[in-house]
């Protein structure tokens, strides 16, 4: 657990720059899934000072607002303006999910065809990406996998419509975030401690806590502030670092 933001920004660049040189060392590659939201623009920030071949990186998003990218809300938008395009990062290596069909479900199934083109995976076949970031709601949602909402029974496509308050967005499903060989939650802020009290917990419906859905074949890291994992000091079965 980080004392506060900045730390857990600090923590996260070091397993981030970890995973992206062991997944090129071992395939030549490696394909990082961004989340959107506050917390990891710092990470995007700090990822842009550093000297990597990023050439052999390859970036994804696993979930997007039904915007441009041009438009204050969007998690590519927000990404490109903190990382991606303050350096030399090839355009082709820079996968956007689509927002421009006026039709969430036609730019879902685009985002998926082109996820299948990359991987050369076909259909009933999941990808396997080398590094999921993702935050959680103050409800408990992540990327965006609503509570209660229709897109968390969708286990047999990769991509998917969420939506939020009525609005549209697109998002990775929970079969292919389950997939992922790191999969690394960022959560900061007391606003979280209700959350994640109820995604830890013994028993509490992932309907209610979709989070709780997130149970990957590889590694799952928390990276949370003391503001927020403070509340989980008193979960005797879990080992808090
Ligand atoms: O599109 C989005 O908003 C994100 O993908 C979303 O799932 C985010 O990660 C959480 O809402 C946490 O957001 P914060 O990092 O701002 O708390």
């Amino acid at each position: 657990m980080y004392q506060d933001k900045v730390a857990l920004v600090g923590g996260a660049l070091g397993l981030v720059l970890e995973q992206i040189k062991q997944a090129i060392a071992q395939r030549g590659q490696c394909s990082l899934v961004l989340a959107g939201g506050s917390t990891p623009k710092p990470l995007y920030e700090a990822l842009a000072q550093q000297d990597l071949p990023w050439e052999k990186l390859h970036i994804f998003w696993g979930d997007e607002r039904y915007v441009p990218p041009t438009h204050p809300d969007s998690n590519e938008g927000m990404a490109r303006e903190a990382w991606l395009d303050a350096v030399d990062f090839p355009a082709a290596n820079i996968h956007g999910m689509p927002t421009s069909a006026q039709d969430p479900q036609k730019d879902a199934s685009r985002y998926e065809a082109e996820l299948r083109e990359f991987f050369g995976v076909s259909a009933g076949e999941f990808p396997v990406f080398d590094l999921i970031l993702l935050g959680m709601g103050d409800d408990g949602h992540t990327a965006s996998l609503f509570p209660q909402t229709a897109a968390l029974e969708v286990c047999d496509r990769l991509i998917t419509v969420g939506e939020k308050s009525g609005q549209p967005r697109l998002t990775f499903t929970i079969p292919l975030i389950n997939q992922g060989r790191c999969v690394i939650f960022m959560v900061a802020g007391a606003n979280k401690q209700p959350a994640l009290q109820q995604v830890f917990a013994e028993t509490a419906d992932p309907v209610a806590y979709p989070s709780r859905f997130i149970q990957p074949q590889g590694e799952l890291w928390w990276l949370l502030d003391e503001a927020a994992g403070t509340v989980l000091k008193s979960f005797n079965n879990l080992v808090i670092e």
